[in-house]
């Protein structure tokens, strides 16, 4: 067996026998940024109108599903607390914070009927305080918090829920669309529909294996198109901006170079992205031919008189085909595919469908405090050039990358992966990838669904014990601060102080 030796493109060059460190530099225009999401941090999860969600339910109900047994109740009470937020972005300097809506915020039972005026109102507050200090918001439609009364009437399988999104979707785009230009509609399919209806590791957490995710990944596409060609028609001509998605992308590299390792690559990109991405930015939409053709092909072995995959009509594939105007990746982690050598360890996508693709992840990559997250070498690198050679040069912003520990403002292993990964994002643009911005998850510690607080994403520590949620920042913070303001990267650069300011002009 053949292991593959990842390219490593080295900042590294010979000059008079001495090792010498090029600093490269991230173009003019690039976006730097941090990201959060509303169920992980804003709290208040019943105050001012707000309608009860699945990730309220579920941890109401069942909080032994929660690692910690916590909930999102106060979070990081971000709704009350977002003036300190907004002043954590300037002390960073970032150009734009991503942050999601609460789609029972604003509208409590999740249909247009009912808006209820105090959730816009927050986040009016919010998005006018980003913006009065030059930061560009980057807003995600749809980060997991569906509306409960929705999803007691099907939620995500139900096919009239394209319509309800598209609804929820025009009074996002009809209140804020003046300040937000960066529009997302939904943050991460597989996690939606996989994890939701068929794996039950996120809320919902129904069981519907080997059907329930296809038909969430149908009516999750028709609802993106819906809300984007709202977006195109109604809205871009007046308001000039921008709709995306987002997706969770790891690397995914054939363990060795035989036909049978490379199919199983190419099987478990479809399985975890293609699945949700091929019907938008793939040249001839719908989903993808192998992943379509197998289930096909399973189903009929098991008596099923149709496939459980149920293809677009072709009058479908063509209204989602192209409503992308960027490609949002959520990028942490990668892994060697194998055809043959089917290794149960973390981390382990579940073979979905039955379909057993070896995973492997060798041992001396660095471990984060989530099971899941290795750090893999230049695998930025790896997931923008899949992405280019399967989508070609459409626009990418990577909306998510981070690494857990489990508290401490020493963050060592977090400063090292976004060094590592930022590393890996320039070598990716030195090779022309249409790469447009990166923002680190997460602006502080929050929520970690399954996990609870147990592992911490954020730049800022968050005392959870204290009522008042005191954000400090960690060392991160401060390399991550003088990565955007230089934009280069000093891998030698050690902060004098742990004392953050406001640097003039943020
Ligand atoms: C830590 C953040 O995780 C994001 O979700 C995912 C999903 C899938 C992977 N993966 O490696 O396959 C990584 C992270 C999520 O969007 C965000 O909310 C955070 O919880």
């Amino acid at each position: 067996m053949k292991i593959p030796v990842l390219l490593l493109c080295s900042a590294v060059t010979l000059t008079w026998g001495v090792a010498v460190k090029q600093s490269r530099k991230f173009p003019d225009g690039f976006i730097f940024g941090t990201s959060t999401a509303s169920y992980q941090i804003e709290g208040a999860w019943n105050e001012d109108g707000k309608g009860e969600n699945i990730w309220d339910y579920l941890t109401h109900t069942n909080p032994a599903a929660i690692e910690d047994q916590s909930s999102g109740d106060v979070a990081c009470d971000s709704y009350h607390k977002y003036e300190r937020d907004v002043e954590m972005m300037r002390e960073l300097g970032i150009d734009s914070y991503r942050f999601s809506i609460a789609w029972s915020r604003i509208l409590p039972n999740g249909l247009a009927n009912n808006v209820n005026e105090a959730g816009v109102a927050y986040y009016n507050k919010l998005i006018d305080e980003i913006v009065k200090y030059n930061i560009e918001p980057m807003v995600t439609l749809y980060h997991w918090d569906l509306p409960q009364r929705l999803q007691d009437m099907g939620g995500w399988l139900n096919p009239l829920i394209a319509d309800w999104f598209a609804d929820y979707a025009r009074v996002v785009f009809d209140r804020f669309g003046d300040r937000v230009k960066y529009f997302i509609t939904f943050n991460e399919g597989a996690q939606i529909c996989y994890e939701g209806y068929d794996w039950v590791t996120k809320a919902p957490r129904l069981n519907m294996s080997g059907i329930g995710e296809y038909i969430c990944a149908k009516n999750l596409a028709l609802a993106h198109a819906k809300a984007y060609h709202i977006y195109n028609d109604d809205y871009k001509p007046t308001q000039g901006g921008v709709c995306g998605y987002t997706i969770a992308v790891s690397s995914f590299v054939p363990l060795t170079d035989s036909d049978e390792d490379a199919y199983a690559a190419e099987l478990v990109n479809q399985l975890q992205w293609g699945l949700y991405t091929d019907p938008i930015f793939s040249k001839d939409g719908g989903f993808p031919k192998e992943l379509f053709d197998l289930v096909a092909k399973k189903s009929a072995a098991q008596g099923f008189p149709r496939s459980r995959l149920t293809d677009f009509t072709e009058e479908e594939k063509a209204y989602i085909r192209g409503t992308g105007d960027f490609f949002g990746v959520n990028h942490y982690s990668g892994s060697f595919a194998s055809a043959s050598l089917y290794t149960p360890q973390p981390p382990v996508p579940s073979p979905k469908d039955d379909i057993e693709i070896g995973q492997f992840a060798p041992d001396d990559w660095p471990q984060a405090a989530s099971f899941w997250l290795k750090q893999m070498p230049d695998s930025i690198y790896i997931v923008l050039k899949n992405i280019q050679k399967r989508y070609g040069d459409v626009p990418i912003y990577i909306t998510e990358n981070g690494w857990s520990t489990h508290e401490g403002i020493e963050d060592e292993g977090r400063v090292a992966y976004y060094r590592a990964a930022l590393e890996s994002a320039l070598d990716a643009l030195d090779e022309g990838i249409n790469l447009k911005g990166y923002y680190a998850w997460s602006l502080m510690d929050n929520f970690e669904w399954m996990a609870g607080y147990t592992e911490r994403f954020g730049l800022y520590e968050v005392d959870f014990e204290d009522p008042e949620r005191t954000r400090t920042p960690r060392k991160s913070a401060f390399i991550y601060k003088q990565i955007m303001k230089t934009r280069t990267i000093d891998h030698d650069y050690e902060p004098e102080s742990y004392v953050m300011t406001i640097d003039e002009g943020h």
